[in-house]
């Protein structure tokens, strides 16, 4: 039977050529389709207002139309020229940070109005807190090879040895970065056309998607910035390695990046799934050694290659410092009390917590092993005493300990961007603490989760927004909750 027309104005698959007006949550451009028949919105993520642009429509519904961008065939008129080589993982960096501003803040109050059923969101707005750093903010890069390239000019695929990142949407095209992309070191993206050169000249093969064949696959590079010191990780399969000089390759960026470099390592990866995480399969040391040390708010924090570490370092101070000044607001509920950290990753706001209170015990829960064991290194390291890290979901963990009901006037919540899932959200409001300091980098989810928490008796008292991705449409939010 064919598919039924959900609407007047287009169907799946469809090419569009749209303006965009307006500019929603989560950097989706709104468009509108004017007709006889009405007024029908088309969503087309990673655009902006003043932008004209050419989409596929991927999902038609009988109200809205939501699409993927394939180019833009004209600028705004708020676009700026910039110097650095435009990514999909900076959408926006021709607009003025400003501008970038503007945009995420009202369409993140905007979500508190509609969702989180928060009529007076405007007023209990506190700060807009920006990156310290506009550009070269990031810490960690993962440049991938590919033996399919993208010819800029013609706009179509050709066979050609590329590193540097995907096209937008196309999984299986990679994009040669043929200079700074203004987003992660400047030093390191000023030599990725070498180190691809380096690459090319051994004969070996690049990683072709579709054939799920070749040699190179990624290169990953994290960067602290207390030592400057960078972590470099050359990821392959191991077919070719014998014919491979993973000496030779080391000495070269040695000779790239001098004491910079702090180490080298090698990981082999034989899987042929598309969505292989690059730090996946068996990693070995070539050169040097395999963390760096970060300091956040006077904290040192060891970082291996497959440790979890906020992305923005600088900015992520900033958003800690809110997290804690929202949580000392009142430090009698604090002070002499245990604190909850749920989601705690690898426990860095609550060893910020404890380190600026009086005899505070810090409870931290977080699903994921590895940082745990981490949290609890980084404690050590930093001397805090009073954490007590837990390897668990924070649903079960509330379950198999009911003696915390009553007991914690504090609680820090940092889900992931699922947010909180309803069961275990119930369980939290349970513990019937007075405060919660609710950080998120999905404010979505989160406003979904503010109407569950104003229907059990606690207000939100105040919101923050740090910007810790400019030039996405990323953007986090920490709240105070009170009862
Ligand atoms: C945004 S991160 C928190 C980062 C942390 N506050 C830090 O500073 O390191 C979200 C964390 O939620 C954890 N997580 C996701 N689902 C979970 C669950 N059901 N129970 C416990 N932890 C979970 C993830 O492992 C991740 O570390």
């Amino acid at each position: 039977m064919p598919r039924r027309e959900r609407n007047k104005f287009v169907k799946r698959g469809q090419i569009i050529e749209i303006l965009i007006e307006d500019y929603a949550f989560g950097g989706k451009g709104i468009g509108r389709i004017r007709s006889e028949e009405g007024v029908f919105v088309v969503f087309v993520p990673n655009t902006l207002p003043g932008q004209l642009v050419k989409a596929r429509v991927d999902k038609s519904k009988k109200k809205y139309a939501e699409c993927k961008l394939i180019d833009v065939l004209k600028h705004s008129d708020d676009e700026i020229t910039v110097p650095y080589q435009d990514i999909p993982g900076a959408p926006y960096i021709q607009l003025p940070i400003e501008l970038q501003h503007k945009y995420k803040q009202e369409s993140t109050l905007s979500l508190f109005k509609r969702i989180g059923k928060v009529e007076n969101i405007e007023d209990l707005f506190d700060e807009f807190i920006a990156s310290p750093n506009v550009f070269h903010y990031r810490n960690k890069m993962e440049y991938g090879f590919s033996a399919i390239g993208y010819d800029r000019e013609n706009k179509t695929d050709v066979d050609e040895f590329t590193l540097g990142f995907k096209r937008r949407g196309v999984w299986w095209m990679g994009d040669n970065l043929e200079k700074d992309s203004g987003l992660f070191d400047k030093h390191v993206e000023d030599n990725i056309t070498n180190i691809r050169e380096y690459c090319v000249k051994t004969g070996l093969a690049p990683w072709h998607g579709p054939k799920k064949e070749g040699f190179f696959r990624y290169f990953v590079v994290r960067k602290s910035y207390k030592t400057d010191e960078l972590l470099f990780n050359l990821v392959t399969t191991s077919h070719d390695l014998p014919k491979f000089d993973l000496e030779k390759f080391a000495n070269y960026l040695v000779e790239l990046f001098g004491d910079r470099v702090a180490g080298i390592l090698h990981t082999i990866n034989d899987e042929t799934g598309d969505r292989t995480i690059a730090t996946s399969g068996s990693i070995k040391l070539v050169y040097g050694k395999d963390k760096i040390v970060e300091e956040l708010l006077g904290l040192n924090f060891e970082i291996s290659m497959k440790s979890f570490f906020q992305t923005n370092p600088k900015s992520a101070e900033k958003l800690y410092t809110k997290v804690v000044d929202y949580a000392l607001e009142n430090k009698e509920a604090i002070d002499n009390t245990v604190v909850m950290d749920l989601f705690c990753g690898t426990g860095t706001i609550g060893q910020i917590i404890a380190s600026k209170s009086n005899n505070t015990k810090i409870v931290g829960v977080d699903i994921v092993a590895s940082a745990v064991e981490d949290a609890k290194k980084n404690a050590e390291r930093n001397n805090i005493e009073g954490l007590q890290f837990y390897a668990a979901d924070v649903g079960k963990f509330l379950n198999e300990h009911p003696q915390y009901k009553n007991k914690i006037r504090t609680i820090i919540l940092d889900p992931a961007r699922a947010g909180i899932a309803p069961k275990t959200l119930k369980k939290i409001i349970n513990l019937n603490a007075d405060r919660m300091v609710y950080v998120s980098c999905n404010p979505a989810t989160q406003a979904r989760d503010t109407e569950e928490l104003m229907n059990s008796g606690y207000q939100l008292k105040k919101i923050s927004l740090v910007d810790q991705f400019p030039h996405t449409s990323h953007i986090e939010t920490v709240v105070l909750f009170e009862k």
